[in-house]
């Protein structure tokens, strides 16, 4: 008999961190009601089906791909937008598959992706301190006390906002958009003077001539009409995360029905706190970021509370430890999970252990520490034998300078020509493509030196010419 799922002041009573600070309670407990009325946004058996593909990543038959804004905006729901944004994580998906052939698992960090936890609780301009901006979830950000003020109302619109680019998510995937012939005109406006740009259009091409190539020989490309796009945020605020917690009728286990994939941040991991809490009971396949402080030990912990049974795809490690770290951390965490006997998915962030602020403030990346942790966490799992399951990118589909570098060279004082986002930087849509054909030459490199292996194993006389190849 499963454990009855604890109530929102049973979380409350493990004091939760980084919640936002409502001045009005009867507002919040109006709130929650009526988020508790309105229907899911994502159905148990979509969540069911994202858990089985996870878990064919842990068995090194697939890769995840997550991305998406730092933070979503309700002002940033429009058709363009989300348009924008799918383009790119398509784009970056056909890469991946055509180019590595590996089968992608495709998860948006949207729909829901609308609170952020904050290291200051309050911000200081021109002497005048006011709380943090925390997300459209949880405040605005006009520096005033009326927008910075905590207010329980908008998580109805988090709920609006959500449902609306689900809908629309839904329609272009499914409804033709994303079909593999129309690759081209994905992308039509991209420079293509660029070289990233160069390189997507020679992509685009070979997959029109092979596409041609299997209509000629009478197969069906319907198949390649619509894709599989999941839906995923941090489960950060307990009110609107509770509010949406649901049993399911066909299992009578809860899940978390506002988006297929939840996950726990770094800041909100603590073993017994209310985000695990809550997590631990839900059927909902779920990540858990792990910083540089995290230890072998801490990793198994979460796992065995959060995944007692060892199911399979229920767990993904997404590990952010900073380009720098990354080679000399990563190693013993990997050795010690898998020691375990556990296969879960591992996908490295490579944003938010690389943050830093540019010299005229803006708060950046550098797409050069992107690629080198990415490098490193594909290094690290070379090393051990084991499997690199996945990227998780916040990016947008247009063309901010947010971060510096990239084939196009963005410097720091280019970073005032079009910053947007209202947290942490994301990749620009160029820098999100080339990122995926460097991640695609990585698992082809590691495909090439498995099949090797797998040669030289089994005595093939091609082996030794073959073995010379670098390793
Ligand atoms: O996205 C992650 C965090 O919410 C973000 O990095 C916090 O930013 P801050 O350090 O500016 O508060
Ligand atoms: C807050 C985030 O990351 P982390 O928990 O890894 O700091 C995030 O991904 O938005």
């Amino acid at each position: 008999m499963p454990e009855a799922f604890p109530s929102l002041a049973d979380l409350h009573a493990r004091n939760p961190l980084h919640q936002a600070a409502y001045p009005d309670a009867s507002a919040v407990t109006e709130v929650v009601k009526e988020l508790e009325q309105r229907p899911p946004l994502v159905f148990a058996g979509e969540c069911d089906d994202l858990r089985g593909k996870l878990a064919q990543v842990a068995r090194r038959e697939g890769f995840v791909l997550q991305g998406g804004d730092c933070a979503e905006t309700f002002a940033g729901v429009t058709a363009a937008n989300i348009q924008g944004k799918l383009r790119v994580l398509l784009a970056m998906a056909v890469v991946l598959t055509y180019a590595a052939q590996v089968p992608v698992v495709k998860i948006g960090r949207l729909a829901g992706q609308y609170a952020k936890p904050r290291s200051k609780d309050t911000e200081t301009r021109g002497g005048v301190t006011l709380p943090v901006y925390k997300g459209d979830a949880v405040n605005g950000f006009a520096f005033t006390p009326e927008a910075r003020t905590p207010d329980p109302r908008r998580l109805l619109e988090v709920y609006n906002a959500s449902a609306a680019t689900l809908n629309l998510t839904r329609a272009f995937v499914t409804g033709g958009f994303a079909h593999l012939a129309q690759v081209h005109s994905w992308n039509a406006d991209w420079v293509k003077s660029s070289p990233v740009g160069k390189q997507w259009e020679q992509l685009a091409d070979e997959i029109d001539r092979a596409l041609a190539f299997m209509v000629a020989c009478g197969l069906d490309d319907d198949a390649m009409r619509s894709v599989d796009l999941f839906a995923s945020h941090e489960a950060l605020l307990l009110e609107y995360e509770h509010a949406l917690t649901r049993v399911d009728s066909r299992t009578q286990r809860p899940y978390n029905v506002s988006g297929h994939f939840v996950w726990i941040g770094e800041r909100t991991r603590q073993l017994d706190g209310a985000h695990v809490e809550m997590l631990r009971h839900v059927r909902n396949p779920i990540g858990i970021k792990l910083g540089p402080t995290t230890t072998a030990a801490d990793a198994l912990a979460l796992a065995d509370r959060l995944d007692p049974d060892h199911e399979p795809g229920r767990i993904s490690f997404i590990t952010r430890m900073g380009a720098k770290k990354i080679r000399d951390l990563l190693p013993d965490v990997i050795e010690g999970v898998s020691a375990s006997g556990r296969e879960v998915v591992w996908i490295c962030d490579p944003m938010h252990g690389n943050t830093f602020e540019a010299a005229n403030g803006y708060k950046t990346r550098a797409f050069g520490d992107v690629m080198d942790e990415v490098n490193g966490f594909f290094d690290v799992h070379d090393q051990l034998g084991t499997w690199p399951g996945g990227i998780h990118v916040e990016l947008t589909g247009d063309d901010v300078t947010e971060c510096v570098g990239g084939a196009d060279d963005l410097a720091e004082g280019d970073l005032g020509n079009r910053y947007e986002s209202l947290c942490d930087p994301r990749l620009n849509r160029n820098q999100s493509l080339e990122l995926a054909f460097l991640v695609s030459q990585r698992l082809t490199d590691g495909r090439v030196r498995r099949g090797l292996r797998d040669l030289e194993q089994s005595g093939n006389e091609l082996a030794p010419a073959r073995a010379d190849l670098p390793a």
